[in-house]
């Protein structure tokens, strides 16, 4: 769990990141239910892979100073989440989280005070390449500071994917049945990369 390393001070802290996670899980099984029903699944394709002890929500904490030169200097490097799902919320400002369309970088909408959802290579993998890990990246702000937090959300990493197919005969197979845990050390072996490549790793050829 690492929380033996999470600072003591302020002292709700811990206390209130571990709330948040707890809270964190229903809303993230409530989203994977619903994301594949959406896609006429069975309820349970997605979320049975997040065993309820020991599937996993990595917290980060992004602190981006203001920048005197934005054109110089990016917040995070382009990157997918290697996560299923992303949890994010901005506190403060808003601005700086962007996406690759079409090969052009576009601001994430991001009204005040709403969680964010983002989808991760695993889920991509999962449901077979209907939903798409997208590009993405934050860059610098002149004049503004601004936190975020990041919650993480994977299966334990023993654990085998396999892609949801709605008919094992109709659909072809995009993706392969992956070892997590051979998944992962792939991505962060590679990472950082100039384009989308760690989930070619689970593609079939
Ligand atoms: O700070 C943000 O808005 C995004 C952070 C992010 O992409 C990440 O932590 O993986
Ligand atoms: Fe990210």
């Amino acid at each position: 769990m690492g929380l033996h390393v999470w600072p003591q001070k302020p002292n709700n802290f811990r206390q209130a990141i571990e709330q948040y996670v707890k809270e964190s899980r229903k809303v993230f099984n409530d989203l994977l239910e619903a994301l594949a029903e959406s896609f006429s699944l069975e309820r349970h394709v997605f979320v049975q892979y997040f065993h309820h002890k020991d599937s996993e929500v990595n917290v980060r904490v992004n602190y981006y100073p203001p920048c005197p030169r934005p054109d110089l200097a990016l917040g995070i490097t382009p990157h997918t989440d290697a996560s299923a799902l992303t949890l994010l919320m901005e506190f403060d400002t808003t601005g700086g989280l962007q996406v690759l369309r079409d090969r052009k970088w576009v601001a994430v909408p991001w009204p005040r005070d709403t969680l964010l959802v983002n989808v991760g290579d695993i889920l991509e993998i999962m449901s077979n390449g209907r939903l798409k890990s997208p590009w993405h990246r934050v860059v610098t702000q002149i004049d503004a500071e601004r936190f975020s937090i990041a919650l993480f959300y994977n299966p334990p990493s023993r654990t085998e994917i396999e892609p949801a197919r709605i008919n094992a005969t109709m659909e072809r197979e995009v993706y392969k049945k992956v070892a997590l845990r051979d998944y992962l050390q792939h991505f962060y072996k590679i990472s950082p990369t100039s384009e989308k490549q760690a989930i070619d790793f689970a593609k079939v050829q």
